[in-house]
C-alpha cells in the first residue's frame, strides 16, 4: 500500500525527468502500480484512513513521484455533485497524452499543492481551460476524452510530473497572483 514515505519530494531528481511510455497493453506490474497509485488517492480522501495512514489529500498522483519513471498517471477527483457523478473522474491513465486544448485558460482561484511539494508555493498556475487527452486504460484499450475545469487542471498537473514539470514552474515569478484578462478562476 502507498504511504507518504513513497512519495519523493521536489529536489529528487527523477522528478525532473521525462518518464518513459509504457508498454501497451501495461504488464501487470503495471497494472498494480496503477490500482495502487488510484487507492492512495481514496484512502487520502477518507478522514479516517488518512488519519490513520497519515496522508495528504490529494486527487491526482503521477509514477514519477513514486520514483517509477513510467507515463503513469492517476486521479480520482470527486464530483461536488452527488447527483451528477460524471463530473468527477477516477481513473488510471497509461501514456497520457494531450490532443489538443481551448485557448482559453483557467487555474484554480486557491493556487496548487502537490504531494511532491512540502511548502506553499502562492499564485495562480495558468493552464488550459479544456483539453482533448488520450490515453490507454490497464486493458489497453484506448479512450480520447475532453476534460474541463478541475478536471482538466488536476490532469495537466500530473501529466507535467510525466514531462518532468512541476506546477510551480508555470507562475509568474514577478506577478504571482495577477491575471491576465479572461483567465477563468475555478474556486
Ligand atoms: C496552494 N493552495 C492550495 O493547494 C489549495 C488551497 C485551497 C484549495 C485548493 C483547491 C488548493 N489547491 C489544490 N488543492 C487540492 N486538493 C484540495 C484538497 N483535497 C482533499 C483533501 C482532503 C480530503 C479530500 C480532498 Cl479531495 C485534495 C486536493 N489539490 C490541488 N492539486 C493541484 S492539481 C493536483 C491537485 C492535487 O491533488 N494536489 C495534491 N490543488
Ligand atoms: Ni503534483
Amino acid at each position: 500500500m502507498i504511504t507518504m514515505d513513497d512519495i519523493i519530494r521536489e529536489g529528487h531528481p527523477t522528478l525532473r525527468d521525462v518518464a518513459k511510455e509504457v508498454p501497451i497493453p501495461p504488464t501487470a506490474e503495471d497494472v498494480a502500480l496503477g490500482k495502487e497509485m488510484l487507492q492512495f488517492l481514496k484512502n487520502s480522501q477518507d478522514p479516517v484512513k488518512a488519519e490513520e495512514l497519515h496522508l495528504r489529500g490529494g486527487v491526482g498522483l503521477a509514477a514519477p513521484q513514486l520514483d517509477s519513471s513510467k507515463r503513469i498517471i492517476a486521479v480520482h477527483v470527486p464530483s461536488v455533485d452527488p447527483e451528477k457523478p460524471e463530473n468527477g473522474i477516477s481513473t488510471v491513465m497509461y501514456n497520457p497524452k494531450v490532443l489538443s486544448h481551448s485557448v482559453q485558460e483557467a487555474c484554480l482561484g486557491e493556487g496548487e499543492g502537490c504531494l511532491s511539494v512540502d511548502r506553499e508555493v502562492p499564485g495562480y498556475v495558468v493552464r488550459a481551460a479544456r483539453i482533448t487527452v488520450s490515453y490507454y486504460d490497464a486493458e489497453g484499450e484506448k479512450h480520447k476524452i475532453r476534460l474541463k475545469n478541475y478536471n482538466a487542471i488536476v490532469v495537466q498537473h500530473e501529466i507535467d510530473h510525466i514531462n518532468g514539470i512541476m506546477f510551480y514552474d508555470h507562475i509568474d515569478e514577478k506577478n504571482p497572483l495577477q491575471l491576465k484578462d479572461g483567465v477563468l478562476v475555478i474556486e
